[in-house]
């Protein structure tokens, strides 16, 4: 690959998109929703992606031989289709920047990295790079198994267009990143796959380029591998020269690194600019995604019993946690689930029970960034009177909560003949039949559950000798506290109000 600056402009072919209709635009993804620019917009543009259109060709009936491939034409079957994988994508990459690049899975991020290394070229469109590009996109490709590590990395390099002398001066410090310093006179086909990744990774960051092209490496090699990689990414955003263009799934890693970020959804950009917007439409899209899923599934489950009723056969394979006992039981936002925690966060609870007896439902709230259960509303607390097909609402007060990711499980219990204190799980709504949302408020932080608005510490005089009086304890408090508004906000009913007491607004039976 050249140094200067490489223009490939391609013609639009037929096989190409209709028009983009809704696409964002260049200039869109350089401002704040305030108007303000970003930083670093004026150096110059080292990637330009221009109206770039790809389309892939599906085979849809398979011809065996000629007489087929005939007999097919004559019948007007072609045979295959087409499938559009990117349409319209335009952007800019300033140099210094490092680009964030997020979208669910198949929407055609892999495709772009190839278009813009030059492995794929597109129906339409243009791709300006100015300066040396190095991808790591595909593990495997330029490896050899059969030479050493060594051979590989040489081979490697020279692909990638550097000659023997620089090679030679960037050996060892590829090497040393990799940590394969006594294997690279083995050959690459006895290293661990985890050894492969390291050494191609090194070879990627550690070839001087000037536009490293990342796909998905925050997921490759072991812990310390990663926190290595942690700090090479820290250290890379500081060099104004270096230019990073990273594909994550990973929505910490846009919002540690990244100076601007976009998401790619069904082959179109949809999200460009603020990183932090960026990352909650992503997060927005998965757990809409997730919820169309448990619809999807509890229409399933209501479809399976009906011709069970009708012609007596039995239930087919419910989703994990549920059975033939409580074939649906679903928690569902009421909402957008992407909240900003001024408003109780709505759910509903969505069940299918016909046994007799008393029976409960019970919800735990998840902190699915941090981790474990944080909340429980305890397994006797909401006894439901109506058996049969319903739906519940429910309300959780959120204000006090910091920024997260939360989850809420509901289970369906019923008394435990032995124990009248305790109850027995029948059925629980996990994976698509949890609830999923996210707080998001600017005045919180990524901390914990409870925001400092709930609780605090006050600091007092400790009574020893040497110990600090409480005035030599300077407490800062938010901005925000100042107003005394907002200090009425953290009073004993909200601090009671605080930990995701559940409360029932409405009993809708169908
Ligand atoms: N060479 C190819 N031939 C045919 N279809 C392809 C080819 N490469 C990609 N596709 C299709 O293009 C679509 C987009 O794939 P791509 O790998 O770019 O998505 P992605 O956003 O990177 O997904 P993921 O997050 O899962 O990696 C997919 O439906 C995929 O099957």
């Amino acid at each position: 690959m050249s140094e200067e600056k490489m223009k490939n402009s391609m013609s639009s072919t037929s096989a190409s998109a209709s028009a983009q209709e809704d696409s964002v635009s260049v200039e869109s993804g350089e401002y704040r929703s305030n108007g303000e620019r970003f930083p670093g917009m004026d150096a110059p543009v080292v990637l330009d992606v221009h109206d770039v259109y790809k389309d892939f060709k599906l085979p849809t009936e398979q011809a065996t031989g000629l007489k087929q491939a005939v007999i097919n034409w004559t019948k007007g079957i072609r045979g295959y289709r087409w499938q559009h994988v990117l349409r319209g994508i335009s952007f800019q990459v300033h140099q210094g920047e490092f680009f964030g690049i997020v979208g669910r899975n198949g929407g055609g991020k892999s495709t772009l990295l190839k278009i813009i290394s030059q492995i794929y070229y597109p129906n339409k469109g243009s791709v300006s790079v100015s300066g040396k590009l190095v991808p790591f996109i595909e593990l495997g490709v330029g490896f050899n198994p059969e030479l050493t590590g060594r051979e590989n990395v040489y081979l490697n390099c020279a692909l990638l267009g550097f000659d023997h002398e620089q090679t030679d001066a960037m050996y060892d410090d590829i090497v040393e990143f990799a940590e394969l310093g006594d294997f690279m006179d083995q050959k690459l086909k006895n290293y661990s796959s985890g050894m492969q990744v390291r050494l191609a990774f090194s070879v990627a960051i550690k070839a001087q380029g000037d536009i490293l092209v990342l796909d998905e490496v925050l997921a490759v090699g072991d812990e310390a591998f990663q926190r290595k990689c942690d700090d090479f990414f820290t250290q890379i955003r500081k060099d104004p020269t270096k230019t990073v263009i990273l594909v994550t799934h990973d929505m910490g890693a846009v919002k540690r690194y990244c100076t601007r970020a976009m998401m790619i959804e069904d082959g179109k950009i949809v999200a460009y600019g603020d990183k932090e917007t960026v990352a909650d439409r992503y997060t927005l899209s998965n757990l809409e995604a997730e919820r169309k899923k448990g619809e999807k599934q509890a229409r399933k489950a209501a479809q399976a019993l009906a011709q069970k009723d009708e012609q007596g056969k039995a239930v087919p394979v419910f989703p994990n946690g549920l059975n033939a006992r409580v074939p649906i039981l679903r928690t569902y936002p009421i909402g957008s689930p992407l909240i900003d925690g001024t408003q109780p966060f709505r759910f509903g609870v969505e069940y299918q029970f016909d046994e007799p007896g008393d029976f409960y439902i019970a919800i735990a709230l998840h902190d699915m960034s941090r981790g474990g259960i944080t909340y429980d509303s305890g397994s006797k607390t909401f006894r439901i009177t109506k058996k049969g097909h319903h739906r519940l609402e429910f309300e959780l007060p959120v204000d006090q909560f910091n920024d997260g990711e939360f989850s809420l499980f509901t289970s369906l219990r019923v008394p435990n003949a032995s124990d009248p204190g305790a109850t027995d799980l029948v059925a629980v709504a996990i994976d698509a039949n949890s609830c999923s949302f996210v707080v998001r408020n600017p005045r919180n932080r990524q901390y914990a559950l409870l925001s400092d608005r709930a609780l605090q510490f006050v600091p007092v005089t400790s009574g020893e000798e040497d110990g600090l009086q409480a005035q030599d304890v300077i407490v800062n408090k938010p901005a925000e506290w100042k107003n005394p508004q907002s200090q009425q906000r953290v009073d004993e009913a909200q601090r009671q109000n605080a930990l995701g007491s559940l409360k029932q607004i409405t009993y809708d039976a169908q």
